[in-house]
């Protein structure tokens, strides 16, 4: 654990225990939970907010927060037995390193390895994730396998991010792609011109590098750009699921979306023995 913040970054704690990162500073405004290393909040100065957060959020500690970005890792979804997303999401992460200039802040978290022995007996992994907060929003999960084998990884960056309303909202940046879609027993499908929501959408596209843009008639756009990563989750739970969900408002499909960089599905990779492994989305207002 570090010692000394720089100026604009504090740590705080709820009335129920959840330790907070606050980041106050002239270019943006942020909150991180420190369970699962997840940003809540994101606003650059003069800038409406770069991610949805559930508003109905308990804060509890050790329940996983709705919202922001959730990482999942070491596996995206139910990819291999455990919990859903892996064990990342509901861990204790500690800051190792906090940072800041007149431009931006940077934050590094790290999983201790310890905790990942405990909860993946026989895994040998080093996992941090890096949050640069300026202008734009990056976060870079990097993951080294530190055991004598290959093991396998899939995750995702799963970013909740606001619309205005679904009905207008639209995704540019997929026509032509393939997917599978989880709602279709996992068929395989190609993307006909833009992404548009009247139902539950629950989708891995795969085999693109694509920068897209999430549109919702407000005249603001998001970009969401991905590194080292293939495929790119599209989701949204509309009215019946979202009823069933944790920390979800009944009308909470409404104003999200999420938009995951991740290695999923075909894109799961195999980290060999001491190699690195990162992925990284990069949001923002303002065009690549
Ligand atoms: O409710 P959770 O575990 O946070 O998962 C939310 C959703 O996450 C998405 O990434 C998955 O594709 C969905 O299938 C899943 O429902």
């Amino acid at each position: 654990m570090i010692d000394t913040l720089p100026t604009g970054v504090i740590r705080t704690r709820n009335a129920l225990g959840r330790r907070f990162i606050e980041v106050d500073h002239p270019a943006v405004h942020a909150r991180i939970a420190e369970q699962g290393a997840q940003i809540i909040a994101c606003a650059p100065t003069g800038q409406q907010p770069l991610l949805w957060m559930s508003p109905v959020d308990p804060a509890k500690p050790d329940t996983a927060l709705r919202g922001g970005i959730p990482l999942c890792w070491p596996w995206f979804a139910d990819e291999r037995p455990g919990p859903a997303h892996g064990i990342a999401r509901t861990s204790h992460w500690q800051l190792r390193l906090a940072e800041a200039d007149s431009q931006q802040v940077r934050l590094v978290l790290e999983l201790p390895e310890q905790e990942i022995a405990r909860q993946l007996p026989g895994e040998h992994w080093a996992v941090q994730v890096e949050m640069v907060l300026g202008s734009s929003l990056s976060v870079t999960l990097t993951t080294t396998n530190i055991g004598p084998r290959p093991q396998p990884l899939s995750q995702a960056l799963h970013s909740y991010l606001p619309v205005d309303d679904i009905d207008s909202a639209q995704i540019l940046g997929l026509e032509g792609a393939s997917y599978i879609d989880k709602l279709q027993a996992g068929a395989q499908c190609r993307q006909q011109g833009p992404v548009r929501f009247s139902g539950e959408v629950d989708r891995v596209y795969f085999d693109t590098t694509a920068d897209v843009q999430l549109l919702d008639g407000s005249g603001e756009p998001l970009w969401v750009q991905r590194r080292n990563s293939q495929s790119v989750v599209v989701w949204n739970p509309w009215q019946a699921k979202g009823a069933r969900l944790s920390q979800f408002p009944a009308d909470g499909y409404r104003g999200m979306v999420c938009i995951e960089a991740a290695n999923a599905g075909p894109d799961a990779r195999l980290v060999e023995a001491g190699q690195t492994h990162w992925l990284q989305t990069i949001i923002s207002r303002h065009p690549p």
